[in-house]
């Protein structure tokens, strides 16, 4: 379908007629009313509570990226009888990316062997054991010990959780639903800092609240064990093990919210599951011709994965859909955006707040808050032009507020505990245009990069996510280590330009490169990146 260059691109999610010229019909969850319109009906219950159950991943992930901040401050002389160094307090914040990066080959490698629900299992019990791990922590090795381990546990979540929702989500609904995992991680986030303000400004911090901040995290995990437990594998997934009938199960039941006994929910459930066959066929023989050996690995996962990698790079759409997908997940971290989630308060105090910290749960609110809006928007406007539209609100927001540091007089040094001469104007321009930048992020970049795995083909659809999650991963370890250092050496108005000139070429190339795929059946979005103009137009 994606070589016919006058093809409409953004495929309208309230119609199918897109999707149905191949012969490989993308029908989930659309019907013909009587007058001949296609309509869409809404995601079932059952598929709201699966999502509902994967995104519990995502509150994890923002609540262990968010609590750090008021952990760090509230810790005292409790770890290893005195208090923290700075450099406990970078090793304690940076371990957790760290690990997150290097736990990503293993995570996609088993979620290609034993399935996407077992990896959140995995990951769940990580998050508990990380979460005991800090609480019970009485040096700060320990307290090292339980970061890592929660640090592996959000970097399996953060790649299988978009993955596994992805796989089960109906077509037209998929953006949204994807869209409701970051929901959870900014949610996560605002939780976070509303716990840590609660116990740091009530609580006992020096002796039991910080404990409470970081052991809470389990409570989540145990919840989502329990839930998974009665949820489906993914249908796709499931099919490409050889259980076709398992996975027909499935995709009956995610159809069931349109009446599982009528007939024309059967014949969707029939083209969906062939529509996947055929795919899993096609990538096993090509993988065959291009002589990359069985295709799964004769069994031994390690095999699989490196045959996996061999294909992600050989194949022209494989590597095109790469190089999209780490695009989007290094911008999103490049742009700055988490050195305001670990550093806002310190930032609000830079330019001279008396709350800093009630005042910097602005940005995670916001980022809620416009997570939210690109929750109702992201499948009607498109993920392209979602991102084309919201960038040049970042820029502008970043553009500000480096105009805004400019009336901030800070002292010579030590930017990060300074205090300001500057006038009441210069940090209200400098709140407002965080708050314009927030709200673009939360629109465009802080959820289009996670539809990820839409951009590839099955066959390389865990290790091509798995990549472009590391990515993002190594972007956010080198954003937390450099912001502050940033700001010294270049001054926080010059950061903040760089930051937007960094969005600027980012703009660009997604421009260039970066087609719409919304509405687009995960098999389709993946035979868009073989058209010569990478499926822009
Ligand atoms: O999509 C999420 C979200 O935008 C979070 O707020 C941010 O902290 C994460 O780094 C990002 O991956």
């Amino acid at each position: 379908m994606t070589d016919n260059p006058e093809e409409p691109l953004i495929a309208n999610p309230q119609s199918t007629e897109g999707d149905q010229h191949d012969g490989s019909h993308d029908v989930e969850h659309a019907h013909e009313s009587r007058g001949g319109k296609p309509q869409v009906s809404p995601p079932g219950l059952f598929i709201w509570l699966l999502t509902f159950s994967a995104g519990i991943s995502g509150l994890l992930f923002g609540y262990d990226t968010g609590v750090i901040s008021a952990t760090l401050v509230s810790i005292g002389t409790s770890l290893s009888h005195r208090p923290l160094t700075s450099l406990d307090k970078s090793v304690i914040t940076s371990c957790t990316s760290l690990f997150a990066l290097l736990v990503l080959p293993f995570a996609s490698s088993l979620a290609d062997d034993r399935g996407r629900k077992r990896v959140v299992l995995f990951a769940d019990t990580l998050f508990i054991i990380g979460a005991l791990c800090q609480a019970a922590s009485r040096t700060v090795e320990v307290m090292v010990v339980g970061r890592s381990v929660v640090g592996v546990a959000i970097g399996a979540a953060s790649f299988v959780t978009p993955l596994y929702i992805a796989e089960l989500a109906p077509a037209t609904h998929r953006g949204r639903l994807v869209t409701m995992n970051i929901v959870f991680i900014t949610l996560g986030q605002v939780v976070a800092y509303v716990v840590g303000w609660i116990f740091g400004t009530y609580g006992s911090p020096e002796t039991t609240g910080w404990r409470w901040m970081v052991g809470l995290g389990a409570m989540p995990a145990v919840c989502q064990v329990v839930i998974l437990l009665w949820m489906p594998e993914s249908p796709r997934w499931l099919v490409k093990e050889g259980r076709s009938e398992e996975a027909r199960e499935v995709i009956a039941r995610i159809a069931a919210g349109d009446d599982a006994q009528d007939p024309s929910t059967r014949r969707e459930v029939d083209a969906v599951l062939k529509n996947i066959e055929i795919e899993v066929r096609e990538e096993a023989m090509a993988m065959r011709l291009g002589g990359t050996g069985v295709g799964n690995g004769n069994g031994n996962p390690v095999n699989a994965w490196m045959e996996a990698m061999r294909e992600l790079f050989r194949v022209r759409r494989n590597r095109r859909a790469l190089a999209i997908a780490c695009l989007l997940q290094g911008l999103q971290q490049l742009c700055g955006f988490n050195s305001l989630m670990y550093f806002s308060a310190t930032i609000f105090t830079m330019v001279g707040f008396s709350e800093p910290t009630l005042i910097s749960l602005v940005v995670a609110v916001t980022n809620f808050a416009f997570t939210l809006v690109a929750l109702v928007l992201i499948d009607r406007v498109g993920r392209r032009r979602i991102l084309l539209w919201s960038l040049p609100f970042m820029m502008a927001g970043l553009v500000l507020a480096g105009y805004g540091f400019s009336f901030i007089e800070l002292p010579d040094s030590e930017t990060s505990s300074a205090t300001t001469t500057g006038g009441q104007g210069g940090a209200t321009i400098i709140l407002a245009s965080i708050m314009i930048y927030v709200a673009g992020y939360a629109i465009g970049l802080g959820n289009v990069p996670w539809m990820q795995s839409e951009l590839f083909s099955l066959n390389v659809r865990s290790v091509g996510s798995g990549v472009a999650t590391a990515t993002n991963w190594s972007a956010n370890f080198v954003i937390g280590l450099t912001f502050l250092p940033l700001m010294e050496a270049l001054s926080p108005s010059w950061t903040f330009v760089l930051y937007a000139v960094i969005c600027a070429v980012g703009y660009g190339l997604i421009w260039r490169v970066y087609p719409e795929t919304a509405g687009l059946s995960l098999e389709d979005a993946a035979t868009l990146l073989g058209a010569d103009d990478w499926g822009v137009r």
